[in-house]
């Protein structure tokens, strides 16, 4: 199976941390995103890194043909992170808001292609950015999972919303009581921001003095001693606090392809191939990462991100260790590069898809299988075709 997505590596900085221990480096600190946009960072300083890397990883819109041609007789199934992918890297983690345009080519995606957003912000935050009800969304890096909401005229599933799955709903109340501390811990450091994604906590520093770097992560490392369940990734210019159960952006797309199969597509299976990951990058020259997998019959998984977390996603456990030709990866440089991508996208569906979808093909990303029958999403309810209506047949 192929899909896309954003490299970097997803390191566990730090699980069960001891008194004081410094969680990140200042090494790693540094290296997690530069603090403006454009600035240069020199990560790739040397033409030959740079340009052994884009070749490794060309442009996916110059590319474009390429990756539509692998989902020939497949399915794409579309994955997409919000900071650094939908919206642009901000200061404040309160206004990275994305353009109407960025939303607009987001709902136009998902009238084609089952879409998802995999966010380590919360569900609602994340959901309050993007504002599409018809989308999946998996906030908490994972952990909280939601299927679109279903109006089908019937009393029992109209404007629902229902939880698909939420893997560490033990942990609310701890990371709710580490958020509490890390605030108290954390409010003399000026720049400082903790960040309450229900299931996780981002404690960032883009606006933290460098020099005083390593004694917040050291405030972070004090607080999370009690705390021998909780681990420390980091993200760009973000410490991320969460649960140490095995759960992770990669996960939840393993979830969500699964639910989807259960919609309008077989699970995938066969062969499996490993991403390349690890992969320097510059966040001005080249932040997205475009990665193939192969091979399922029934779908094109299309992962875009921009995170380390994201890396997760492309670490899938049946991924297998095969390493993945290089020519199957591909790069997008920033956000206004990834809605020409999904527009280019829809206008190649569009002129390929004659006619167009039925609006019950279409419904909340319900595609209709051959045998005629819609799933829902697990525990959602199950959907029947029956004389060109969609007909609910149960509801869990
Ligand atoms: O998985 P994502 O959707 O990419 O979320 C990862 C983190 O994104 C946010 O932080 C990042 O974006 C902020 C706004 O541009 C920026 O100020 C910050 O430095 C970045 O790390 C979000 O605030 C975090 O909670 C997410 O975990």
């Amino acid at each position: 199976m192929h899909s896309i997505q954003i490299s970097a590596d997803s390191s566990n900085i730090g699980g069960a941390p001891n008194s004081g221990r410094i969680i990140a480096s200042l090494e790693s600190m540094r290296a997690s995103s530069p603090t403006h946009l454009k600035a240069p960072t020199g990560l790739l300083t040397d033409d030959d890194d740079r340009l052994s890397w884009m070749r490794d990883h060309p442009s996916a819109l110059n590319m474009f043909e390429e990756i539509v041609g692998m989902s020939k007789g497949k399915q794409i199934a579309m994955f997409l992170d919000y900071d650094g992918t939908l919206s642009p890297i901000v200061d404040d983690p309160e206004v990275a808001f994305m353009s109407e345009a960025m939303r607009e080519a987001v709902r136009d995606v998902a009238q084609y292609f089952p879409t998802a957003i995999v966010s380590g912000r919360c569900k609602d935050k994340v959901f309050g950015f993007v504002q599409l009800a018809e989308l999946y969304y998996a906030g908490s890096h994972g952990m909280d999972i939601q299927g679109p909401e279903v109006s089908i005229g019937t009393k029992c599933t109209r404007g629902s919303k229902s939880v698909l799955f939420q893997p560490a709903s033990e942990f609310l109340l701890m990371i709710d009581e580490v958020y509490k501390a890390l605030v108290e811990k954390t409010k003399a450091i000026p720049g400082a921001k903790v960040e309450n994604n229900r299931f996780c906590v981002s404690v960032h520093f883009r606006c933290v003095d460098e020099k005083r770097w390593v004694g917040l992560a050291e405030q972070v490392g004090s607080v999370l001693k009690g705390y021998p369940k909780l681990r420390v990734t980091q993200g760009r210019k973000v410490l991320e606090i969460r649960s140490s159960i095995k759960w992770d952006k990669g996960k939840a797309l393993e979830f969500l392809l699964d639910s989807l199969g259960k919609l309008h597509i077989c699970k995938p299976q066969g062969r499996r191939l490993n991403l390349k990951s690890n992969v320097r990058f510059d966040e001005f020259l080249l932040p997205l990462l475009i990665t193939g997998f192969a091979d399922s019959e029934d779908v094109l998984p299309v992962y875009i991100g921009d995170d380390r977390t994201d890396e997760d996603a492309f670490k899938r456990e049946d991924r297998g260790s095969i390493p993945k030709d290089t020519s199957a990866s591909y790069s997008l440089r920033e956000p206004l590069e990834v809605m020409e991508f999904l527009k280019r996208l829809v206008d190649w569906k569009r002129v390929s898809t004659n006619p167009p979808p039925s609006d019950s093909q279409k419904l909340s990303g319900l595609l209709v299988r051959p045998s005629n029958r819609v799933f829902a999403p697990t525990g959602f309810c199950t959907c029947e075709m029956r004389d060109r209506r969609l007909l609910p047949t149960c509801v869990s």
